[in-house]
């Protein structure tokens, strides 16, 4: 692979943006209008991954058969501040409801259409081993607009397993399952021996997008976009940020360095 730089982190950029129209002016249930002047704007990574946090607080609200809230009450379900949560949404346009709060519905259609989640997207795993089985078993991602696709393992014994509603297939097959499939995410749930083995064969079936668990730093070209799961560096930070409860001067100083989305 030509130049490969490894990325884990940028801002996303907005490309399909349509504008809807200022506060006061859109009715529940009103189509969003696409406007030239938000197109090419660049949403913060931060930002995006509260937007996932706001998308399923959304579903909630709506199961309960709310279809307007105020900001702070959005706000406050979301476990943010009201001031960070207009700020995310004047990213994606405006949804207020003068005197009222936020349309619900227009508000949930933007956002999904922001992550991409509008139709479910195939998201393929490889790795069908303790984490894989659980991952594939989720039943959050169908919620959250994911399809899972396709499982593949590189142990025979495990060929032929269904998990769910999917059969676990051979890693031989996988380029010719992934390459017939529409923008999928790959999961890496392999040892981290052989993540970098499976990132690639990925990224030769068309594969832009990884979703990694294995404590592996990946080698990928750099329009590849790849995030990394790990449950123990998450683990050491919140010891880290548990020093800091006790006074320590560095954990103080350090804090917005490690969180600083401070969504979650
Ligand atoms: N990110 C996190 O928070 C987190 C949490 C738990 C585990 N993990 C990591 O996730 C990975 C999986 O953990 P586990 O407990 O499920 O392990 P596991 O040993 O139970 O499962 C690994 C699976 O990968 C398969 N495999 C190995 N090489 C392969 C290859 N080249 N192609 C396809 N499949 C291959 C194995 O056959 C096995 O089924 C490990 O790297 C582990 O360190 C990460």
């Amino acid at each position: 692979m030509n130049s490969p730089i490894h990325r884990t982190s940028r801002s996303l950029l907005l490309s399909t943006v349509e504008r809807v129209p200022a506060a006061g002016t859109l009715r529940p249930g009103q189509p969003l209008r696409q406007t030239q002047e938000a197109r090419g704007r660049t949403i913060p990574e931060a930002t995006v991954g509260r937007l996932a946090t706001y998308l399923r607080v959304i579903d909630d609200i709506l199961d309960d058969s709310e279809d307007v809230i105020s900001s702070d009450g959005l706000a406050r379900v979301c476990g943010v501040n009201s001031a960070k949560l207009r700020k995310d949404l004047s990213f994606l346009g405006s949804f207020g409801i003068r005197g009222v709060g936020y349309d619900l519905v227009n508000l949930r259609a933007r956002i999904a259409e922001v992550l991409g989640v509008t139709e479910h997207r195939d998201v393929v795993i490889v790795g069908l081993g303790n984490l894989g089985h659980a991952l594939a078993g989720y039943a959050g991602l169908a919620a959250r607009g994911f399809r899972v696709a396709a499982l593949f393992d590189i142990d025979d014994d495990r060929l032929g397993e269904r998990v769910g509603a999917v059969s676990i297939r051979s890693i031989s097959e996988l380029r010719g399952v992934v390459g017939s499939l529409t923008a999928p995410i790959g999961v890496i749930a392999t040892p981290a021996l052989a993540a970098q083995e499976v990132a690639d064969l990925l990224l030769a079936a068309g594969v832009t997008s990884i979703l990694n668990f294995a404590p592996a730093v990946l080698t990928v070209p750099c329009d590849i976009d790849v995030r990394k799961v790990d449950l123990a560096s998450e683990l050491q930070i919140l010891s880290f940020l548990e020093r800091r409860k006790s006074g320590n001067h560095d954990a103080t100083t350090a804090r917005e360095a490690v969180s600083p989305g401070g969504a979650n």
